[in-house]
């Protein structure tokens, strides 16, 4: 089978672009830890936000499979609009949350039965995320397949549910919401209405926000490397990623940075 050509690195906005950022957490703004609470958000990257926030007159949100309390007590309470557990938890850039609303029973048969399959899958890991759960096998990635068939399996008993396979994880979620609808919703109001959407991500989930991006006309960028996939730009890691939105900041500011002078980012 022969490779597909590698893809290009995305350019920077001209003087006349209107961009709507869309950043994906894990993967794609932070390096992969071994457990979920061991990331780290360092002062740079919230500062880096923060600024490209501002720079955008706050048409910036994250995109996460990570719960909304969770990226809050990550990233320190910001005020940044953010679709959280693939956005089933949407939070937009005034204030305002809307979510889809599962009942403490059905939260609690699916964690059980999520336990009992992390109970049976020695090196996997149950991660509660509230009306979603996440089975992750970092630890032991060998058990991916006998994990997402043992979820696959539930499905039956589980209605209204649907699995999410993602980088070394398969998770739970209630069905009818993904990341591409979530910036879609977002991409309706102000300040995102009218600009033009910029997605980083680099998982299977981000693929549905490169669909809508590409949609949009605007610029889908896949982090890391993993084919088949709808982005049409690439970088190599989150290194790249938040050295290019480090450039991205600058441009905003005062005009692209050279190559040359591009490289000393906040990698
Ligand atoms: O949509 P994302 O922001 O990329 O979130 C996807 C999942 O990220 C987290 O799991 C992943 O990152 C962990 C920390 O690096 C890593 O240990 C794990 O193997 C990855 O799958 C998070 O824990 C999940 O809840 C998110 O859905």
């Amino acid at each position: 089978m022969s490779a597909l050509p590698p893809l290009p690195a995305p350019p920077l906005p001209g003087v006349d672009d209107r961009w709507a950022m869309f950043l994906d957490v894990d993967g794609t703004l932070l390096d992969f830890a071994n457990h979920p609470d061991q990331v780290v958000v360092d002062t740079r990257l919230r500062e880096l936000i923060e600024d490209l926030h501002a720079a955008l007159d706050g048409a910036l949100a994250l995109v996460s499979g990570r719960s909304l309390d969770d990226l809050d007590d990550l990233f320190g309470h910001p005020p940044w609009a953010m679709a959280g557990l693939h956005g089933l938890e949407l939070r937009g850039a005034d204030g305002r949350y809307r979510g889809v609303h599962i009942g403490p029973a059905r939260r609690m048969r699916v964690r059980d039965i999520a336990s009992a399959i992390a109970s049976s899958l020695p090196g996997v890991m149950l991660e509660d995320k509230g009306m979603a759960v996440a089975l992750h096998c970092r630890a032991a990635p060998w058990q991916f397949d006998a994990l997402r068939e043992s979820v696959e399996a539930t499905l039956p008993a589980l209605a209204g549910y649907e699995m999410q396979p993602g980088n070394e994880v398969i998770e739970l979620k209630p069905e009818g919401m993904d990341k591409g609808k979530a910036v879609a919703t977002l991409l309706t109001a102000r300040p995102f209405h009218g600009r033009q959407p910029v997605y980083l991500g680099d998982d299977l989930t981000d693929e549905h926000g490169f669909a809508t991006t590409n949609l949009e006309s605007g610029l889908s960028v896949r982090v890391g490397y993993r084919e088949p996939s709808l982005a049409r730009y690439a970088l190599p890691e989150p290194a790249a990623a938040r050295a290019w939105l480090f450039r991205v900041l600058h441009a905003l500011k005062h005009g692209a940075l050279s190559h040359a002078h591009s490289s000393g980012g906040i990698a």
